[in-house]
C-alpha cells in the first residue's frame, strides 16, 4: 500500500493492521513528525517516503526521500501497489484522492473533506471510506428498502460543559475527546459538531441517501443505525477503535477478531441525546447543507480557516461556529460545475475568512 498520513492517528493504526496482516508498505508520507517517521520507515521498509518540508529530508533515514504535493501525487502515479490509504487531514487530501482514483487504485479514504468538498466528482467505485459511522452503516446494508439512516456522536469535549463558559475554554481542553484518540483538527470538529455535519454529507454521497440524521450516544460504542421501511432498526455497535473499519477497507472483509467484543453487562446502560443548537450552533444549518451539498466546499475552507485561528488562540471556541456559518451566508450560490472550480472557491473562500 502507499500511506498518505503514516504518521497520524489512522496512520499508525493502518500500520497496526499491516503488521497484523503482514502489508507490504511501499511508500510513506508524512508531514513533520520525523521521529516517528524513522521508527515507521526502520520497521515497514518502503521503496520511498514523501515529507512535508525539504529542510526535513536530512533528518529522514531513507535514501528515497522527496517532499512536497507534487511528490505525493507523484509517489502515487509511480506505485506498483493497487491500495492508497489516504489519512491526510483537510483539503490538502483532494488531489491525492483524485490522482489515486485517475491511476485506478483502490482508495481506502480516511479523509473525509475529499468527499465533503468534491463528493460529486469522485468516482466511488474504487472507494471504501475508513469512517466508524460509515463503516456501521455499511455493515448494517441489507437488500430491503431503507427509510432513514442515523449516526451517532459522542458529543464531543464540550457536550457536558457550561453553556456560558464556552466561548473562553482552552484549547488543551478542547482536545480532550471523550472517547476517540484523534488528531487535533478532527478533534475540534467533534467538539464543534462540524464532524458529524461532514459525516451526514459524506453518508448522502455514500449511500446515495438524503434522510439523515445524528444523535448523541455517550460512550461511542454504537456507531450506526439503520431504520427500514418495515419499522425495524438495527444498530452497529463495536468497541471504539479505527481498526476494524481501517482492515475492512484494506482488506475488503475479515474473519479474525479484530477487536475485543463489547461486553454489555460491563456497559450496563447507554445514554442518547439530542443535539441542540444552543450547544452546537452549526446544527441550525444542517437541513441547508443536506439539501445543497454544493456547500461542502464552503463549509470546510471556511471551518479549516477557524479551527486553525482557534489553535492559533486568535479566536475563541465559538467563534468557529460563527466564521462557518457567516461564510455559509456569504457563498450560498456557490455550485461548482467542475473540479477545478472547486479549487477556485476554496481558495476565495480562505480569503474571505481571513486566512
Ligand atoms: N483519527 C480518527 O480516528 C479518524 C480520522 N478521520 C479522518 O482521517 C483523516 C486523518 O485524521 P487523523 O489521523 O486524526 O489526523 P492527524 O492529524 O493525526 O494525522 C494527519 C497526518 O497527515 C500528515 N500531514 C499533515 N500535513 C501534511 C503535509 N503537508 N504533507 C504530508 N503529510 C502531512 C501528518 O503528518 P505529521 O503528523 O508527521 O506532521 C499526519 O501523518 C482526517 O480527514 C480525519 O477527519 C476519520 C475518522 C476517524
Ligand atoms: C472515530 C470516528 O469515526 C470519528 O469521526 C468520531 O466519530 C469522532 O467523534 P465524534 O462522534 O465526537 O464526532
Ligand atoms: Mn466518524
Amino acid at each position: 500500500m502507499i500511506l498518505l498520513g503514516s504518521t497520524g492517528s489512522i496512520g499508525v493504526n493502518t500500520l497496526n493492521i499491516a503488521r497484523k496482516f503482514n502489508l507490504n508498505v511501499e511508500v510513506l508520507v508524512a508531514g513533520r513528525n520525523i521521529e516517528l517517521l524513522n521508527q515507521q520507515i526502520k520497521e515497514f521498509k518502503p521503496k520511498k517516503v514523501v515529507i512535508d518540508k525539504a529542510e526535513d529530508i536530512p533528518l529522514v533515514h531513507h535514501k528515497n526521500v522527496f517532499f512536497g504535493e507534487e511528490a505525493i501525487l507523484q509517489a502515487i502515479q509511480e506505485s506498483e501497489t493497487s491500495t492508497v490509504v489516504n489519512a491526510l487531514v483537510g483539503f490538502l487530501g483532494l488531489k491525492p484522492t483524485l490522482k489515486a482514483i485517475e491511476c485506478g487504485k483502490k482508495i481506502a479514504l480516511a479523509n473525509k473533506e475529499s468527499l465533503v468538498v468534491a463528493g460529486k466528482f469522485i468516482d466511488q467505485t474504487k472507494l471504501k471510506p475508513i469512517d466508524s459511522e460509515h463503516f456501521g452503516l455499511w455493515y448494517l446494508l441489507q437488500d430491503k428498502k431503507i427509510d432513514s439512516m442515523m449516526v451517532t456522536a459522542s458529543g464531543g469535549s464540550f457536550r457536558d460543559y457550561p453553556l456560558d463558559k464556552l466561548q473562553n475554554v482552552s484549547i488543551k481542553e478542547a482536545l480532550a475527546h471523550p472517547n476517540w484518540s484523534m488528531g487535533n483538527k478532527i478533534t475540534i470538529d467533534s467538539a464543534t459538531m462540524t464532524n458529524k455535519m461532514f459525516e451526514l454529507m459524506e453518508a448522502a454521497w455514500l449511500f446515495d441517501i438524503r434522510k439523515l440524521d445524528a444523535i448523541i450516544e455517550t460512550k461511542s460504542l454504537i456507531h450506526a443505525f439503520i431504520n427500514f421501511a418495515d419499522g425495524s432498526t438495527t444498530a452497529h455497535i463495536a468497541n471504539a477503535s479505527m481498526q476494524l473499519p481501517i482492515a475492512y477497507a484494506i482488506l475488503g472483509s475479515c474473519d479474525e477478531q479484530i477487536l475485543k467484543p463489547v461486553d454489555l453487562l460491563e456497559v450496563a446502560n447507554l445514554e442518547f441525546r439530542k443535539i441542540e443548537t444552543s450547544r452546537y450552533p452549526i446544527w441550525e444549518i444542517k437541513d441547508d447543507i443536506l439539501n445543497n451539498l454544493d456547500l461542502g466546499v464552503v463549509l470546510n475552507a471556511a471551518n479549516e480557516v477557524a479551527v486553525s485561528k482557534f489553535l492559533n488562540s486568535q479566536i475563541g471556541f465559538l467563534d468557529i461556529s460563527k466564521i462557518t456559518m457567516n461564510a455559509i451566508n456569504k457563498f450560498n450560490n456557490v455550485k461548482a460545475t467542475s473540479i477545478e472550480e472547486i479549487f477556485e472557491i476554496d481558495k476565495e473562500v480562505r480569503n474571505y475568512c481571513g486566512a
